[in-house]
């Protein structure tokens, strides 16, 4: 026990042995010497020598009247022990009442100020708000004219944080006796108590000490409510709370969001809000119920209907409180599934329903169903800022939401699609092809009998494990000097590796994966499966690639898994993803396009190639690669590099490599893009008007990457930028890179006159085509935007230096009259020739 309080109590009992003295010591009457023997005078059934009420019971308290119900959670309501701190408000210098009041509060150990004017007091209360608020302010009320005392009151409830501040008022005797509801009018300005004047240290002792503790409870009792208030404001369930009135005191902030209304109206009728069984059974008094509830939003003509738990509270046999708790979720799922024509005219009559006891039954029960999308939520949410909104926003949200209803939020409509069109065909028909789902149904006008159309190159869905490879096992023990040297290299950005090719004989995925997924990245360690798999792994996919393809070789591949182990290096990476989350982004790299056939799926769908018909003409390549990549894998036990990866981790890898090959499909470049710059990119200013596309700079905000669904972002964007990095590479291999893909596509491009196949991209015919302008809007449209936002994530601003300068590059090439393949490969001669010489390429691996 502190000392403070073993005082206080020795006081307190001193007191009350005393307390049979019913005279009054005011100023004009002091205190007579302590006696035991107090004379007993006319009213000596009085046990205290504080004039309270007639009968002279303590504190005359509206709020604590009631003892509190058995279910209020008092783990909550807790007041720490802290020092009494005393304010007295005292006109007069020298009150003998305000030095007895001060000196009580020193002698139990507290701590106790003195003000003269309601000035000052305010002054004070405001400075110390937060940190030093008193538990009991004590203002002389005998003094009118000096001292407004109903005012100051007043004045110090209107104070922030002085709810449970105890206020004392003091009066004269013959005051307080003249009338008897004269304190009324003290407790309404927000005293809590009114005492007669008195110079007795003893009895302030007792009187402060039990402000203290009521002021200690009262305070406990608001943060507990507070704490409860803020518990409501944070669940999604619509909270509300009415008084037995059933006037509505509170809501939380999801049923103002959802019925639009706000957080600080005042009490409303129920009725205004709600309806339905909920209601009813509010009503009879019974304690809990569950049942559907109404409600009306302010912004829909509509209501919906809730699944609803409600309580009655009453602290005594009377209700003071109804709750009702009301489930959203599956009130918006019937609200037709996010689209706000359906929120505004529902299809539900909530009033029929009800009428129908067996319907309402199964509508409760579908209800109960967690159909929720956050569309839903949003669309609901702008619905309600409506309400009262001006015209100009009403109608901007309702463009807003026209939108948000569309399934395809992410898909790109160019926005400078004509200018495009007019200015360059080439780019039109390469960003078109890359982009466009509807190339394959805008070219479904095909010729008959066309069923094996790749015949003339490797067929693609027919693929197996070649067998052979066994005696590439010492792989790694075998390379060469100067093939180890081109290796150590393996993690700069002007890594060689055409070179590699030329080195490994066609072989640089092998060579490389084991450098850095064996190497550097120890993916053994991460998959726990043995060195001799990893490489019989990356020899079946390595193997698995066309080496006829100009472009989809694996030397694609292989330059794809740099560029991702590039990135991986990077700190933001390096401190985000788990070495088997790293592994999984190494393997999809090195298998994203394995048995790509060299020509598009938009081809395949046209060609009606067996895997399009697998596929139903979606995602077809992509779906290929990773089907395979697994198909691959856990066809034999000395490639499977997931053997021992226990059931769990299995199945995130495989999540993690399926969506990361799935995310290299070109025609969702843009949801992948609008979807990692929404999440990690902010608006430094306001948008415009309307609130549609502007030229804001961006901020980078990583804050989002704490939700492991945001990290996916993360890698699908990690492999986008991989898989088309080559025009974000130093100028050489940027221009081999785009004779490749110019050839890959010409090819394409003759197998379709050839076999009179819809031509998907007519513009890259080998006689006309510029390759220049190809690149030119390539990293126009895809690279340039892509880049930036990437390179500014991992801090690799050399991507869009790169970039650019290609670009720059190409347009000069453009300008000079470079167009065909052959005006290219001239080109590269030329700047090899004027380039240092390099090393010849050796193979020297041997097979
Ligand atoms: N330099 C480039 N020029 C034109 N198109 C490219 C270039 N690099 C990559 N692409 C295209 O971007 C696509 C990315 O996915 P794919 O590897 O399936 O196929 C690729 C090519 O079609």
């Amino acid at each position: 026990m502190l000392a403070g309080e073993e005082a206080s109590i020795e006081l307190v009992q001193r007191w009350l042995q005393r307390r049979d003295s019913d005279e009054l010591e005011t100023e004009e009457n002091p205190p007579k010497e302590c006696s035991s023997s107090g004379s007993p005078g006319a009213r000596a059934g009085r046990r205290s020598s504080l004039a309270l009420t007639p009968e002279d019971e303590p504190l005359v308290d509206v709020t604590n009247r009631s003892p509190p119900p058995a279910n209020i959670p008092t783990a909550l309501i807790y007041s720490p022990p802290e020092p009494l701190e005393l304010l007295c408000v005292f006109p007069e210098r020298t009150s003998r009442v305000c030095a007895a009041a001060c000196s009580a509060v020193e002698r139990a150990g507290g701590e106790a100020r003195s003000l003269r004017c309601a000035r000052e007091t305010l002054d004070a209360l405001r400075r110390d708000n937060d940190t030093r608020v008193p538990h009991v302010i004590v203002v002389d009320a005998r003094q009118p004219q000096q001292l407004d005392a109903l005012l100051l009151a007043r004045a110090i409830r209107g104070t922030k944080n002085t709810q449970h501040v105890y206020l004392i008022a003091i009066v004269k005797k013959s005051a307080y006796l003249k009338d008897e509801f004269g304190v009324l009018a003290y407790l309404e300005a927000g005293f809590n108590r009114v005492m007669v004047e008195t110079v007795n240290t003893t009895a302030w002792c007792a009187e402060v000490l039990q402000a203290r503790s009521s002021a200690a409870c009262s305070r406990a009792q608001i943060a507990a409510t507070a704490a409860l208030a803020a518990a409501a404001d944070r669940c999604r369930d619509l909270v509300a709370i009415t008084d037995d009135q059933q006037r509505i005191l509170l809501t939380n902030k999801s049923w103002c969001r959802m019925l639009g209304w706000r957080l600080e109206e005042g009490p409303r009728p129920i009725h205004e809000a709600a309806g339905g069984e909920a209601l009813r059974l509010a009503t009879t008094g019974a304690r809990d119920w569950e049942a559907p509830v109404t409600l009306r939003r302010r912004a829909a003509p509509d209501p919906i209907m809730l699944p609803c738990r409600g309580a009655t509270i009453g602290l005594t046999k009377t209700t003071s409180h109804i709750v009702f708790v009301c489930e959203p979720s599956a009130g918006e799922g019937d609200r037709g599934r996010g689209s706000l024509h359906s929120i505004r005219r529902g299809s539900l009559d909530v009033r029929s329903v009800a009428s129908d006891g067996l319907r309402r039954t199964s509508l409760a029960k579908l209800q109960g169903l967690p159909l929720e999308a956050p569309i839903t939520k949003v669309i609901s949410l702008l619905s309600a800022a409506t309400e009262g909104a001006p015209p100009s926003t009403v109608a901007c949200i309702e463009r807003a939401v026209d939108m948000l209803r569309t399934s395809e939020l992410y898909s790109p409509q160019m926005r400078d699609e004509t200018k495009l069109r007019v200015e360059d065909p080439i780019a039109t028909d390469l960003i078109g092809a890359l982009l466009s789902r509807e190339q394959v149904n805008q070219n479904l006008v095909y010729m008959q009998g066309n069923a094996n159309v790749l015949s003339s190159r490797r067929s693609s869905n027919d693929s197996t494990v070649v067998r052979s490879q066994t005696n590439r096992t010492n792989i790694k023990h075998k390379t060469t000097g100067q093939l180890r040297e081109l290796l150590d290299t393996a993690l700069s950005w002007d890594f060689e590796i055409f070179r590699l090719e030329d080195l490994t004989r066609g072989r640089p995925l092998a060579h490389l994966g084991l450098a850095l997924m064996g190497g550097r990245f120890d993916v053994c360690a991460a998959l726990e499966c043995d060195e001799r798999t990893l490489l019989h792994w990356l020899t079946v996919i390595e193997t698995n690639y066309h080496a006829v393809n100009t472009y989809h070789n694996s030397t694609h591949a292989a330059d794809v898994l740099q560029a991702v182990a590039y990135f991986l290096e990077k700190d933001r990476l390096k401190n985000l993803l788990e070495p088997v989350e790293a592994a999984a982004a190494l393997i999809s790299a090195a298998a994203h396009d394995i048995d790509h056939p060299g020509t598009s799926s938009a081809f395949l769908c046209n060609a009606r190639h067996p895997l399009a018909i697998l596929y139903n003409d979606v995602s077809v390549l992509e779906s290929h690669h990773a089907a395979l990549t697994f198909k691959l894998t856990l066809n034999d036990d000395r490639v499977n590099i997931f053997k021992n990866l226990d059931r769990d981790t299995y199945k995130t890898v495989r999540h993690h490599v399926i969506d990361m090959i799935l995310a290299t499909e070109m025609t969702k470049h843009f949801e992948h893009l609008a979807k990692f710059v929404n999440v990690f990119y902010a608006k430094s200013s306001g948008s415009k008007e309307d609130g549609m596309h502007t030229d804001e700079p961006l901020s980078l905000d990583t804050t989002a990457l704490s939700q492991p669904e945001n990290v996916l972002l993360v890698k699908r964007m990690m492999i986008k930028c991989a898989d088309v990095s080559n025009a974000s590479r130093p100028q050489k291999f940027a221009m081999e890179w785009a004779r490749r893909i110019a050839e890959e596509y010409f090819l394409q491009t003759d197998e379709e006159k050839a076999k009179d196949l819809p031509v998907v991209m007519p513009m890259f015919d080998r006689a006309t085509c510029s390759i220049p302008r190809s690149q030119i809007g390539f990293i126009d449209y895809i690279i340039i935007d892509m880049m930036e936002a990437w390179a500014a994530f991992i801090d690799m601003p050399e991507l869009v230096n790169h970039a650019r300068s290609n670009n720059q590059h190409w347009r000069e090439l453009d300008e000079a009259g470079v167009t065909t393949l052959a005006d290219v490969k001239r080109v590269q001669r030329q700047n090899a020739i004027q380039a240092p010489p390099t090393t010849t390429a050796e193979p020297t691996t041997e097979e």
